[in-house]
């Protein structure tokens, strides 16, 4: 169930194209999105969730289209995402918050309500389950919104920068939380950390100035690093060489 761009264009202003007449098929499975900063990632993860709109083209996840009222509600029941910024209810638990995501979601209340703890469970936030989010640590509300996508079961998860923020105990959490997740689950997640690479994802997608500048498997994105690169340094070096010092890619 890929995620297929056919000829999209997006700007946030007028006169301002982010991404221009973009065609790429996002692979199956876990999928690592890296770019640098203002590349157009968080763009395409909200085309994708279709928070945004594209001016012309389109964007499908398998047979799914998020195109008029019904087509765009059934679309989002299937994909999540949590975007970089979070917002929270104000007032709102942290159960409140991933309940109510799920019940937009197409949940019941009752199914919500369980699942919401059951998610929050699983970023080690069942303790906090009653407290407000407003007043959770910042790497605490990125987790909340972790929970959030987990909460309806979605085919889909499209993270941006989901542990921007998170401590390093956190982080492997997360990472065993997407490890458990059913191989039928998919998932693109946008980050500017390489570590852990190999053990977590099948395929890397590298963006630059809204063009796809690789996309393949883990490995063979490995092959463009320095074969000087010190162990454990090999994705920092393969995404340097890719982005930096303008080698092709042989698609
Ligand atoms: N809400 C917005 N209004 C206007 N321009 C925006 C908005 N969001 C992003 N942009 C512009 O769109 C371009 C792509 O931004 P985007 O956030 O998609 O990049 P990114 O690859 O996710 O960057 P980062 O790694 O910093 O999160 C940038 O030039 C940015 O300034």
């Amino acid at each position: 169930m890929p995620i297929q761009f056919s000829s999209c264009t997006f700007g946030y202003s007028r006169g301002r194209i982010v991404i221009d007449d973009f065609d790429c098929l996002f692979p199956s499975g876990r999928t690592v999105f890296l770019g640098p900063n203002g590349a157009g990632k968080s763009t395409l993860l909200g085309l994708a969730a279709s928070a945004l709109r594209p001016q012309s083209g389109s964007v499908r996840f398998g047979r799914l289209s998020p195109e008029g009222k019904r087509g765009r509600r059934a679309y989002r029941r299937r994909v999540a995402w949590m975007p970089q910024q979070l917002t929270s209810v104000p007032g709102l638990t942290a159960r409140d918050q991933v309940a109510y995501v799920g019940w937009l979601k197409g949940m019941s209340r009752t199914d919500a309500w369980d699942q919401a703890l059951r998610a929050l469970r699983q970023v080690e936030l069942g303790e906090h389950a009653d407290e407000r989010v407003d007043r959770l640590s910042g790497g605490q509300q990125r987790r909340v919104g972790v929970a959030q996508s987990l909460v309806h079961g979605a085919d889909l998860l499209l993270l941006d920068e989901p542990t921007a923020g998170m401590d390093p105990r956190q982080r492997t959490v997360f990472h065993q939380v997407l490890g458990g997740l059913p191989e039928t689950v998919h998932i693109v997640l946008s980050t500017h950390d390489t570590a852990d690479l190999e053990s977590t994802y099948d395929n890397v997608v590298v963006l630059l100035d809204g063009q796809v500048r690789f996309l393949g498997s883990v490995r063979d994105f490995l092959r463009y690093a320095d074969p000087s690169a010190a162990s454990g340094r090999q994705a920092d070096s393969a995404y340097h060489v890719l982005t930096e010092q303008g080698v092709p890619w042989a698609s």
